[in-house]
């Protein structure tokens, strides 16, 4: 039977250094250790002396926490952002939980000053693990398909260093991912003209799913811009591969909180739900493989071509850092566009005159709803990227950010000993009145530079001053890779959607959201889309 365990140690080398490295085990067979820092001899300066005792943190024991399960205990029932809310009202805001099943401890701060500390002091290879069954599937379960490459998400150390810098002249150099404006606009296109289709035309709702529509487009995008493949998923009739994917990737997030995130005895004992787990995966893995060889075969056909697309970008790297690569933008490129642009969408449906104003300015831009969009009229829009900041602000979409400490730390005057988690609760904070003037108003103002007009006047004051609390595609060497895709999508999504209807929210009741490892929108989602033609 296999046996598999991964965990974080620390060691105290000879020279006092400690070597923090994570250790990974198959049977004994596949131990690797990587070295993830060294540091020098332990902290002595007068900052560390003076802070308080790290067991001195207030924080439940283990059992305590188990017992808060329990029927009748405090996170019994609870989602992510309740278990986290109900925990800062018992404990305050910082707290330590301690780590189980092989886990390191977590430290919860929602003091901007800690984040910073915790950035700043993160290193080059900066530490967020979480995703142990990505590791296990890649490099114990599939070694044939990966040859030992994890990918961004699992790798750390000078393994990620590695792959992340061959990776981020592809995906984070803003010319090379705006060379899929068009497709992405043409998507756009396709997906009003499918909206056009499902909505009824008197009372101007749709007859779909307005949830699942926006994941269909935010598959096709993605998958374009990894794969350099039109799934067809917005017809009635996609590739059944692509449509076996989307309906996998639709599980992903849930399986990966659910043996990741939850306390889980996978790594002792493979229970059937695990391995049905790694069968889905095997089947992800199977279909996007065979897309790319069908795409390879049509780039050596095509070799003169001047610019080369993000797949051939990656393909030329090495195929398995191209394989890794792009089931990470699929795996990590779906739900979190869907759930942003939900999100965005809702709050301007909420605020009918931020909707407007920004209507005047998406006019600009298209003056014809059937015109198309160009790398030139898109570079000037800054209303809509304030809105999607302001939309952002108020629901980021991960709730909170991650590191493991590299290096003694003190936070909130506590000290916190290397090699333990953080979680940094930005979702919070965004959304406090103490950094953010009237923060559950969406006021896209707060993020304008200059006034745009009489009526749009920037008003930074309502900003706050610290950088560290907004933060929604995390910060530093390990920030999304896929924000410049994100943000291009989502923005040509909104200019189509925006420029051809007038969105108005429906349920009496706000968008609620359910949180695994993202916050994903939940049950009663229906808007009104009124046309706004081309002689407004
Ligand atoms: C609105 C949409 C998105 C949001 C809010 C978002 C947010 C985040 C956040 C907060 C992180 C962690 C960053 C950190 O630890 O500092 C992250 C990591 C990541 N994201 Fe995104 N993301 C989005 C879209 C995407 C897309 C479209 C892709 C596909 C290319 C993607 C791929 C990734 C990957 C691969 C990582 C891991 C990076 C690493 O560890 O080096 N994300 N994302």
């Amino acid at each position: 039977m296999w046996k598999y365990y991964t965990k974080i140690i620390q060691r105290q080398s000879p020279g006092g250094q400690l070597c923090f490295v994570r250790d990974l085990s198959v049977c004994g067979k596949l131990k690797q250790q990587t070295q993830l820092e060294f540091v020098g001899t332990a902290r002595i300066d007068e900052k560390w002396q003076q802070a308080r005792p790290y067991g001195e943190m207030p924080g439940p024991s283990s059992l305590r926490m188990l017992s808060y399960f329990l029927p009748g205990g405090a996170l019994r029932n609870t989602n992510l952002i309740q278990m986290n809310r109900r925990m800062r009202e018992m404990y305050g805001d910082i707290y330590c939980i301690p780590g189980m099943m092989g886990k390191p401890n977590v430290v919860f701060t929602y003091n901007p000053e800690d984040f910073e500390v915790t950035y700043r002091n993160e290193g080059v290879w900066p530490i967020r693990i979480g995703l142990e069954s990505f590791d296990y599937y890649r490099k114990v379960h599939r070694p044939d398909v990966f040859k030992g490459v994890g990918g961004l998400v699992s790798d750390q150390g000078q393994a990620w260093g590695d792959f992340r810098s061959k990776v981020n002249p592809v995906l984070m150099k803003v010319q090379n991912v705006r060379q899929n404006l068009q497709q992405l606009d043409q998507i756009s296109k396709e997906f009003i003209d499918k909206l056009e289709t499902q909505r009824d035309p008197r009372t101007h709702t749709l007859r779909a799913d307005f949830h699942n529509e926006l994941k269909m487009w935010a598959f096709e995008s993605i998958s374009f811009v990894a794969l350099n493949t039109r799934m067809g998923l917005l017809t009635n009739q996609p590739d059944p591969n692509a449509d076996r994917l989307a309906k996998h990737m639709g599980d992903f997030f849930n399986y990966s909180f659910k043996y990741d995130v939850q306390p889980s005895i996978w790594p002792f004992y493979k229970t059937p739900g695990f391995k049905k787990f790694l069968k889905t995966y095997d089947d992800i893995t199977e279909i996007t493989t065979n897309y790319i060889e069908t795409a390879t075969k049509r780039f050596e056909c095509n070799e003169d071509r001047k610019t080369k697309c993000v797949l051939e970008q990656l393909l030329a790297l090495n195929k398995q850092v191209a394989v890794a690569m792009v089931m990470d933008m699929l795996m990590a490129g779906i739900d979190t566009t869907s759930s942003a642009c939900l999100t965005i969408l809702y709050h301007l449906a909420r605020n009918p005159a931020k909707q407007e104003k920004l209507r005047g300015e998406l006019l600009r831009i298209l003056p014809e709803c059937k015109g198309s969009l160009t790398d030139d009229s898109t570079k000037n829009m800054p209303y809509l990227r304030a809105c999607i900041k302001e939309g952002l602000r108020i629901t980021s979409i991960t709730p909170g950010n991650f590191r493991i400490t590299t290096k003694d730390l003190v936070l909130s005057g506590y000290q916190v000993p290397r090699g333990t988690g953080v979680l940094m609760g930005v979702l919070e904070l965004s959304n406090s009145d103490e950094y953010f003037a009237q923060s559950a108003d969406f006021m896209p103002e707060r993020w304008l530079k200059s006034d745009l007009a009489s009526d749009i006047q920037a008003c930074p004051e309502a900003r706050s001053r610290n950088p560290f609390v907004y933060l929604p595609f995390g910060f530093g060497p390990r920030t999304c890779i896929g924000k410049r895709i994100a943000e291009l999508e989502i923005e040509t999504l909104l200019v189509r959607l925006l420029r051809n209807y007038k969105v108005s929210w429906l349920p009496e009741t706000p968008l609620q959201y359910e949180s695994t490892i993202i916050l994903a929108p939940c049950g009663d989602i229906r808007f009104k889309l009124e046309p706004v033609g081309d002689s407004m």
